[in-house]
């Protein structure tokens, strides 16, 4: 049986309940009851199926629902066997294809022995809509079919096995996406293909180590967080100088994680009401990421000062729109609430991290454990850190001039990435040996250079003593002058 010949039986069957109706209502009213309940019983044993309808859009909600989304992948896995006509979409960017049945067909899936009948179809939404996720306004929907006899099964079993396994399918499958907030209160997204890993990131073994426990043990701590009353996220907070690796290592825990990243840009956002907005947007599995988060806000917690002209110009603009009420501005408070306040809490397993070239500029409220739970200094290249580039760049993991390169790493400040620079190969004449070279040549330059600065800084130094002095004998004789 399919569903086809299902609905051709319901069809049926709502004209046996008109007739019915119709023949009830020349009954005597004190058979009108009795009549009514061996007909349902008649309708029951020949019509035993029972049908649960799953809407693309709840009512009053601009998202897709999970349940939806869940069993459009949990089909893909079903659908390709059963259905004739399907949908393809190239997923995990764009290595392989995701399959699922098109609008109108249906597939059987089979549960403990239970036969169960999957349907889709679609209808064109009369309103229009505000947010709309696809392209138009169709509204799809599943149709699952089953024995009325399995109806437990079904509800309390069938039903949490669908959405579990297909959340599982939604995370192998989907796409990395980059997420930013261009706009004030919406964030647009491209595809997220950047190839850092923790592979290719070069930092302390043992520091490696413990964030990737650290990752892992957060992404199955489900359980744990709620058991213990936590919102299911994590805050890290990576500093260094620029160039040693810290948005590298943000994609690195995308891609080890498979999360996808949120990179808010502050500045765009006006006020903690559009920080919110943006926060209740975001989707569980991802990091949320605030680059430069000492530019972004200044340490009162206000936004970052506008200068005369822009605030005139911003004055002019309210008192146009006649709107001249108290600015409700973005403050490290809607921050801090952002982070771990009560709307941090929607969503689950989700990552938060702050980057900053100058940590001792932040508000210390701001950076407390708990709220970055995790601090990770990235710093200047080590010894360690250059032969894990060797290894990487040049596929050389030990050489003589790794000899002259281990103490000019130490008497200078080179970060990875110049470190790194330095090692790519420039032409097709240059092979491992001469980037090496080059990498020597431009550590010497960076010595000389510090030593001459260093210099200037000394002459200066002394300078600035005798200037001093000067002024002291100067002084010292006017006072005598002035007594005598
Ligand atoms: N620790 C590292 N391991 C491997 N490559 C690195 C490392 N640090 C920097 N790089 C290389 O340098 C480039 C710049 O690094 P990245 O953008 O991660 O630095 P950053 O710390 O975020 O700098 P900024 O503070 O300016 O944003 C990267 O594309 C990468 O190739
Ligand atoms: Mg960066």
């Amino acid at each position: 049986m399919t569903i086809g010949d299902m609905t051709q039986f319901g069809s049926m069957m709502a004209g046996v309940m008109f007739v019915f109706a119709m023949v009830q209502r020349w009954l005597p009213a004190e058979f009108r009851n009795h009549f009514q309940r061996y007909f349902q019983r008649l309708i029951n044993y020949i019509y035993p199926y029972i049908t649960i309808r799953f809407d693309e859009y709840q009512v009053d909600e601009f998202e897709r629902s999970v349940a939806y989304i869940a069993i459009d992948k949990y089909l893909s896995t079903h659908s390709s066997n059963g259905a004739k006509r399907l949908k393809a979409n190239v997923v995990t960017g764009g290595k392989s294809f995701f399959l699922n049945m098109d609008d109108y067909e249906e597939v059987t899936d089979e549960f403990q022995g239970i036969k169960i009948w999957w349907s889709s179809s679609k209808s064109i939404s009369e309103q229009r809509v505000l947010f709309t996720y696809g392209d138009n306004d169709e509204r799809r929907c599943f149709k699952l079919t089953f024995n009325r006899k399995h109806r437990d099964i079904i509800t309390k079993q069938y039903l949490h096995h669908v959405l579990d396994e297909g959340k599982v399918i939604d995370v192998k499958i989907r796409p990395r996406k980059l997420y930013t907030n261009n706009t004030r209160t919406m964030w647009s997204h491209i595809m997220f293909e950047h190839p850092s890993t923790f592979d290719t990131l070069a930092m302390d073994p043992k520091k490696k180590k413990d964030i990737l426990n650290d990752l892992m043990t957060f992404s199955k701590s489900k359980d744990y967080y709620k058991k213990v009353g936590k919102s299911w996220k994590r805050g890290y907070l990576l500093y260094g100088p620029p160039g040693t690796g810290k948005s590298s290592m943000i994609a690195a825990m995308a891609n080890f994680l498979e999360y996808y990243i949120y990179d808010l840009e502050l500045t765009s956002v006006k006020d903690n009401t559009d920080l919110r907005k943006l926060l209740i947007q975001t989707s569980t599995k991802s990091i949320i990421v605030i680059e430069d988060i000492d530019c972004s806000l200044d340490l009162t917690g206000q936004r970052k000062k506008k200068n005369e002209d822009e605030q005139k110009q911003e004055l002019l603009l309210k008192m146009e729109e006649g709107t001249n009420k108290k600015d409700s501005s973005l403050t490290l408070s809607g921050l801090l609430n952002f982070i771990d306040g009560l709307w941090s809490a929607c969503g689950s397993e989700r990552l938060i991290v702050f980057t900053t070239n100058h940590v001792d500029k932040l508000d210390p409220a701001l950076v407390r454990r708990g709220r970055m739970d995790m601090h990770i200094e990235l710093s200047y290249c080590c010894f360690e850190t250059f032969k894990f580039l060797a290894k990487n760049y040049l596929d050389i993991e030990s050489h003589e001039l790794f000899a002259t390169i281990s103490p000019l790493l130490n008497e200078t400040n080179m970060t990875p990435a110049d470190v790194a620079e330095n090692l790519i190969p420039k032409s097709t004449e240059e092979n491992g040996e001469s980037c090496l070279k080059n990498l020597i040549k431009s550590l010497e330059n960076r010595k000389e250079a510090a030593r001459i600065k260093a210099d200037e800084e000394l002459k200066q130094a002394k300078r600035d003593k005798r200037l001093v002095k000067r002024c002291k004998k100067a002084m010292n004789k006017v006072i005598k002058m002035v007594k005598s």
